[in-house]
């Protein structure tokens, strides 16, 4: 069974920096969790938190039940995979990506060395190369080889894409997907390219100034919101006085994206109206409800 994680109360600051503020939530483990927030929001602070990289300072936090920190029961069954770039750099690093990946295999007790292999074609690294010839989105693509094949129960991904162009990227959430499903886990993946993984997502996690502002399963999520498209006064008709996240206008046909829960009354005075209501984007919501706290910044 999967670990589940229980954070409750954590507290953490850096000097005068207070990065993570009586944070609580907890994941029943084994679903794909999207770690939302801004810039400096606290995701990497939260994220080495659970992967025993500092104590909970205040508060606490538990992976299967037990306190990660220094706990040897714990540490083997999580993988964090930090942004390659932030952090520890491998510029100077002369290991080559063969001893990297047997680094990785000795370490983790779920390894695997095939699918290992089958990822590393996948994103054309060569085993020979020094990672401090590696560039940004090579070594993103060597960090996430390492997430995926150790197989951890838990799998701690922080904006493991960086660099890493397009086709790398949608491989990447292609592998993550398939492997997911042949081998569940509980996986937390912070990004901010909130599109191209939302439709991977089944629950979500947004901070804003290291306290929760959200924690809800994806499908409530965009539930909790619609764009509304057809004629342009009809549209108008219908979503006044609801709030309004976007608009968009193509000759009479506009298509307006509300937050807030229609119910079966409305979503039928809409069909009445000749209206089509069609789902939310994730982006525009997770905008929506950060936007909402800039005043108190
Ligand atoms: N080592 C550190 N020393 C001092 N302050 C830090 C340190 N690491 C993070 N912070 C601060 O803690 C807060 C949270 O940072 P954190 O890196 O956890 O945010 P993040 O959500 O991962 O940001 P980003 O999306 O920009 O990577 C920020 O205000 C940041 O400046």
């Amino acid at each position: 069974m999967s670990p589940g994680i229980e954070v409750h109360n954590l507290h953490l600051r850096y000097g005068k920096t207070t990065a993570l503020r009586d944070l609580t939530f907890s994941l029943s483990g084994g679903k794909i969790c999207g770690l939302l927030g801004r810039n400096g929001s606290g995701k990497t602070s939260l994220l080495s938190v659970l992967a025993s990289l500092r104590p909970a300072p205040g508060g606490s936090v538990t992976i299967g039940g037990e306190a990660p920190f220094e706990n040897p029961r714990v540490m083997p069954r999580v993988c964090f995979i930090p942004a390659a770039g932030k952090g520890a750099s491998d510029s100077a690093d002369s290991t080559r990506v063969r001893t990297a990946l047997d680094l990785a295999a000795a370490t983790r007790p779920r390894w695997d060395r095939d699918y290992a292999q089958h990822l590393l074609e996948r994103f054309g690294l060569p085993l020979d190369k020094r990672l401090s010839s590696l560039s940004l989105g090579m070594r993103s693509a060597l960090n996430v080889t390492i997430g995926l094949a150790a197989r951890a129960p838990v799998t701690l991904f922080d904006e493991s894409y960086l660099g890493m162009d397009a086709h790398a990227r949608y491989a990447f959430y292609e592998e993550l997907l398939d492997d997911y499903m042949a081998t569940p886990r509980t996986i937390i993946l912070s990004t901010h390219l909130i599109e191209e993984i939302g439709s991977l997502l089944e629950e979500v996690v947004i901070i804003d100034r290291g306290r929760l502002v959200l924690h809800e399963d994806a499908e409530t999520l965009r539930s909790q919101g619609a764009v509304c498209t057809g004629p342009a006064e009809a549209v108008d008709d219908f979503t006044a006085g609801m709030t309004v996240l976007g608009e968009q206008r193509l000759g009479q046909t506009k298509a307006t994206t509300v937050y807030g829960p229609l119910d079966d009354r409305e979503r039928e005075r809409a069909h009445a109206a000749g209206l089509e209501l069609g789902p939310v984007a994730l982006q525009d919501l997770f905008v929506h409800l950060t936007k909402e706290l800039e005043g108190s910044r």
